[in-house]
């Protein structure tokens, strides 16, 4: 159970997205005042890219910024369907945040198994250097399918329940994807969901009345120790408030 958890509904995604970037400074000034740096984990799928187009326009510390992925695609960064991709051309493209601290999910390994594992060890290897044993991000980004899916976690698939690793590899209609896994996504400081459209509704009802089956409705697996929040816009939200 997160210490502080509130759901925002917002009339639409451009008002969704500047509160997300309201939050995302806060919790970057929060993270440099504590900690000297800012480890953000980004998330993909269509909702974040206008907070991202929001970041490019911004005058931020940009040398504070370590950027990681909580899923991708195996796909490289060039194909339409990449996070990396999309974070890069809305956002990190524009900005000079230092190329050494930009760590995007290797899909150019041959076996995804690889990759989940290389990653693994990267994040492993970056934590121990600031003398953390696991990740302990600052702020997650995450995005909810229709079906309840965040970050690669699929329902009813074995990605679900992997506690032994930082990163595994999710599936999409036999498409194999890499993913955080949820024990790393619910250490983090704050998870922030950024969920958009009417298809969404059916399933935030399942996950926020906390009824739904978290192996048919992933996103309920997300339960950080410290902040949760739910920003949603209108159509998604039609109902919510914990106002
Ligand atoms: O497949 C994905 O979708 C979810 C939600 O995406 P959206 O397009 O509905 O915003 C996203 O969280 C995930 O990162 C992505 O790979």
């Amino acid at each position: 159970m997160p210490a502080e958890q509130r759901i925002e509904v917002l009339p639409d995604l451009e008002s969704l997205s500047q509160r997300a970037l309201e939050i995302t400074v806060e919790q970057m000034e929060l993270a440099l005042a504590a900690r000297g740096r800012f480890n953000i984990v980004l998330a993909g799928g269509s909702t974040p890219k206008s907070l991202y187009e929001r970041l490019s326009q911004e005058a931020l510390p940009w040398s504070a910024f370590h950027v990681f992925w909580g899923d991708e695609r195996y796909v490289p960064p060039d194909h339409p369907d990449s996070n990396e991709g999309m974070a890069r051309q809305a956002w990190l493209d524009h900005i000079p945040i230092p190329a050494a601290q930009i760590y995007p999910m290797p899909t150019f390994l041959p076996d995804p198994h690889q990759a989940a594992a290389q990653y693994h060890q990267e994040l492993l290897v970056y934590f121990q250097s600031l003398d953390k044993p696991t990740p302990d991000f600052d702020l997650v980004l995450l995005g909810m399918g229709p079906d309840g899916h965040t970050a690669s976690l699929f329902p009813h698939t074995p990605a679900l329940n992997v506690t032994d690793q930082f990163v595994t590899v999710g599936e999409k209609e036999g498409q194999p994807r890499l993913t955080l896994t949820v024990p790393v996504i619910n250490q983090a400081r704050c998870v922030l969901f950024l969920v958009a459209g009417a298809n969404k509704q059916a399933a935030l009802g399942q996950v926020l009345t906390k009824t739904g089956d978290p192996q048919a409705y992933p996103a309920r697996l997300i339960q950080p120790d410290e902040t949760l929040i739910w920003l949603l816009d209108q159509e998604a939200g039609l109902g919510w408030s914990d106002e």
